[in-house]
């Protein structure tokens, strides 16, 4: 969304302003007067406003047209801009809740600072109110493997304290939602949850977004941090922020205050604080890129969030709450799924993990040919050994090069390996599937070199030769 509506009554002004932001990449559409103004904005309300004070030939002056916005859509930042000597006004423009004003004759630099910054300002907002709203949902964690347990009982150790919490894991795996369920289950479960995207975000825009900013016309604006008070505050992808924060961060965690940007009087603020990177902090530590102190201060309690792969007996769970999701939030069919997409689903690759899951789903419905239920082939198939169309299989190339006793031992271990892991480990649940006795199959996968071991509270196979080579 980058359609700037442009409101002033000199009509070389708002072309030029048009122009310039078009050369700059955004959509723009220019009013010059108010009715035309109103009427493009109940048409379609503008990502950002910018509105002259002073209308001529109008029914309303600017600061009408800005009280409306502000009731119907107090969403869309507004951007004053008033004739030299008119500061009063424009000061009183911002107090009805302009985002901010320049005066005439203005630069187009400072023009662009201040419709970038508005926009990413009111970007941030949008997403963090939404991310409020969220709240009052309960955290919902689904899963019943052996390794989601581990997890939930790591969780439900830290949910009464105050301790902070660094989860780790791989993208999509659930950080986030582990770190809502802490919080509901906390002591704090009624004081808010608010999360720093730390991800791609200019320091000095950051600071104000954390820090709040205050002074100038605009009074007093409440960060992230002031918000939170009382609550927990998440800092996602926390590699991700700006060394410079980094320091400010600390020195909030320390002395519990901070200051304002362009301010200076001390914010008391109480606070949880949970973290979450999918990278290697000591990694960081050690490029200089992350820092060593305030590293210690957020990796109080280390919580690992599992992999997709790891958890797979929780797939078809997991398969069945998105289908639900999807049937509630969207209207999507809500469908079965077969035993032949559950088994293909546990045996796929999932480096999105948990989202990658909730995505497919999603897809599956949106696209599917609406019978019930969901069948395998409706799921993306990935290469090696498959069934064509009439049932028979198809040998990967490497198979087929093989005489028939390496090629049937080569198939024999990955089909194993694979139902192991579709298993979680489980050798009597694997042993019932593939219809051999419980013995019989520790002796055929021991004659082919598979050996299941503990990884993250969830039991692995592996071949003997990799757990060699790692061990
Ligand atoms: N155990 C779970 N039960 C239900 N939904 C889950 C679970 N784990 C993850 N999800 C869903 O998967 C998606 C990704 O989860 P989340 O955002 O918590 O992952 P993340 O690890 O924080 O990801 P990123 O590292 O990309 O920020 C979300 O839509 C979330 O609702």
């Amino acid at each position: 969304m980058s359609d700037i509506l442009i409101v002033d009554d000199e009509r070389d002004i708002r072309e030029l302003i048009g122009d310039i932001l078009e050369d700059e990449g955004f959509t723009t559409r220019l009013a010059g007067n108010s009715q035309e103004a109103m009427a493009q904005i109940s048409d379609q309300p503008p990502a950002l406003l910018i509105l002259d004070i002073w209308l001529k030939d109008s029914k309303m002056d600017g600061i009408d047209i800005l009280k409306c916005v502000k009731r119907d859509y107090p969403e869309v930042p507004v951007v004053i801009i008033s004739g030299h000597g008119n500061i009063e006004i424009a000061v009183a423009a911002i107090k009805q809740g302009a985002y901010d004003f320049i005066e005439k004759p203005f630069n187009i630099d400072q023009l662009l600072v201040v419709i970038r910054r508005a926009m990413e300002t009111s970007l941030l907002r949008r997403e963090n109110s939404k991310l409020k709203q969220g709240d009052s949902k309960p955290a919902e964690m689904i899963g019943d493997s052996a390794s989601f347990r581990a997890l939930v009982s790591q969780l439900d150790k830290v949910t009464k304290s105050n301790g902070r919490v660094m989860l780790t894991g791989p993208a999509g795996s659930g950080k986030e939602v582990a770190a809502r369920y802490v919080h509901a289950n906390s002591n704090r479960a009624n004081a808010p949850f608010v999360t720093v995207n730390c991800a791609g975000m200019e320091p000095d825009v950051m600071e104000e977004i954390l820090f709040g900013r205050e002074g100038g016309q605009r009074g007093v604006e409440q960060g992230l941090l002031e918000q939170a008070h009382g609550g927990v505050i998440y800092f996602d992808e926390v590699a991700d922020m700006p060394l410079g924060t980094q320091s400010k961060i600390l020195r909030v965690l320390v002395d519990q205050q901070f200051t304002r940007v362009g301010g200076s009087d001390k914010v008391k603020v109480d606070l949880r604080v949970i973290s979450s990177t999918n990278r290697d902090l000591q990694t960081e530590i050690a490029a200089g890129t992350f820092r060593e102190e305030l590293y210690h201060r957020l990796n109080v309690v280390p919580i690992a969030v599992p992999s997709l792969a790891e958890r797979r007996e929780d797939i078809p769970v997991l398969a069945r709450f998105f289908v639900e999701l999807c049937n509630q939030a969207q209207g999507l069919p809500l469908r079965e799924i077969s035993h032949d997409a559950i088994a293909l689903m546990q045996t796929m690759t999932w480096p999105g993990n948990v989202r990658q899951l909730k995505n497919l789903m999603e897809r599956v419905l949106i696209l599917g040919d609406g019978t019930d239920p969901i069948e395998a082939r409706e799921l993306p198939q990935e290469t090696g050994p498959a069934a064509s169309d009439d049932g028979r299989v198809v040998l990967s190339g490497t198979l087929a090069t093989l005489p028939l006793r390496e090629a049937r031992e080569a198939f024999e271990r990955e089909y194993l390996l694979t139902q192991i892991n579709r298993f979680g480990g489980n050798i009597s649940r694997t042993a019932s599937f593939v219809g051999m006795e419980r013995s019989a199959l520790h002796r055929k996968l021991k004659s082919l070199g598979v050996v299941t071991s503990q990884k993250s509270g969830a039991r692995v196979a592996r071949l003997e030769e990799d757990v060699q080579e790692a061990s």
